[in-house]
């Protein structure tokens, strides 16, 4: 379980307050206009901001003293996954080796993660020689094996037409939801939001509220996500 206790995150003059809970598991859309705070959350979460006051505690234990790289988080953002002077296949080691120094064993490993999102053969390309939706099926791949029970994804798939959007959700829900991560989501589109799993959350006005029932929520949104919304 991922624990919001009593948080407060400032950004300038910006504040954002949660307290809250995300179940172990769980695929949750997270909501909101624009500048409402999404970005600001996850960011805290991966420990590139410290909080103002309270604590973000995963299975019990609290995050606060342990550096991004340390933390049992890995994020995907729109761009900028992957270092372009590397091949997919070093892009991927660092998952494994923050040294990124290839052994039979991590070969083998990163072209199974590969072939699970469907890019078998591709290790010896740089990201360059891949399309968009490619390169996200990579940045996937690096987060599935890199192990980390929490996958924060920041509006990644935001470039990519509707029919590639659902079919890289489909592949989130199938790679990491199945290996059991805990998934938190930005996204602007609510078809994405159904798509990835059954729960949501919405921040907005200075305030992150607890994940509910997705369906629910689109359906009778609250007035700040109504606007958003166009309804
Ligand atoms: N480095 C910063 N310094 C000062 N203010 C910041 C900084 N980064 C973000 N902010 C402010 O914090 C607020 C929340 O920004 P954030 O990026 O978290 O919103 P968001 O909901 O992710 O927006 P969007 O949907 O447009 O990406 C905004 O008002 C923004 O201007």
């Amino acid at each position: 379980m991922l624990q919001l206790e009593d948080l407060v995150l400032a950004q300038g003059d910006f504040r954002l307050q949660a307290d809250l809970a995300v179940p172990g598991g769980g695929r949750v859309a997270v909501l909101g206009p624009s500048g409402g705070g999404k970005s600001t959350l996850l960011a805290a979460i991966a420990g590139f901001i410290a909080p103002q006051r309270g604590r973000i505690l995963w299975q019990g234990r609290d995050l606060a003293p342990l550096a991004p790289g340390a933390r049992p988080v890995s994020m995907l953002f729109q761009d900028g996954n992957l270092f372009p002077h590397l091949t997919i296949e070093r892009n991927l080691v660092l998952a494994l080796d923050p040294r990124g120094r290839l052994t039979p064993e991590r070969r083998a490993r990163i072209e199974a993660a590969l072939a699970r999102v469907g890019l078998a053969g591709f290790g010896p390309r740089r990201p360059s020689a891949l399309s968009g939706g490619q390169q996200s099926r990579a940045a996937l791949a690096r987060a599935l094996l890199s192990e980390r029970d929490l996958v924060l994804l920041d509006e990644p798939f935001a470039a990519l037409g509707p029919g590639l959007r659902a079919e890289m959700l489909d592949l989130v829900t199938e790679v990491l939801g199945a290996a059991g991560r805990t998934i938190l989501m930005v996204t602007h589109a609510p078809d994405d939001a159904l798509r990835l799993g059954d729960l949501a959350l919405v921040v907005d006005e200075g305030r992150a509220a607890a994940p509910t029932g997705v369906e629910a929520l689109l359906r009778d949104p609250p007035p700040g996500l109504r606007n958003y919304l166009g309804h």
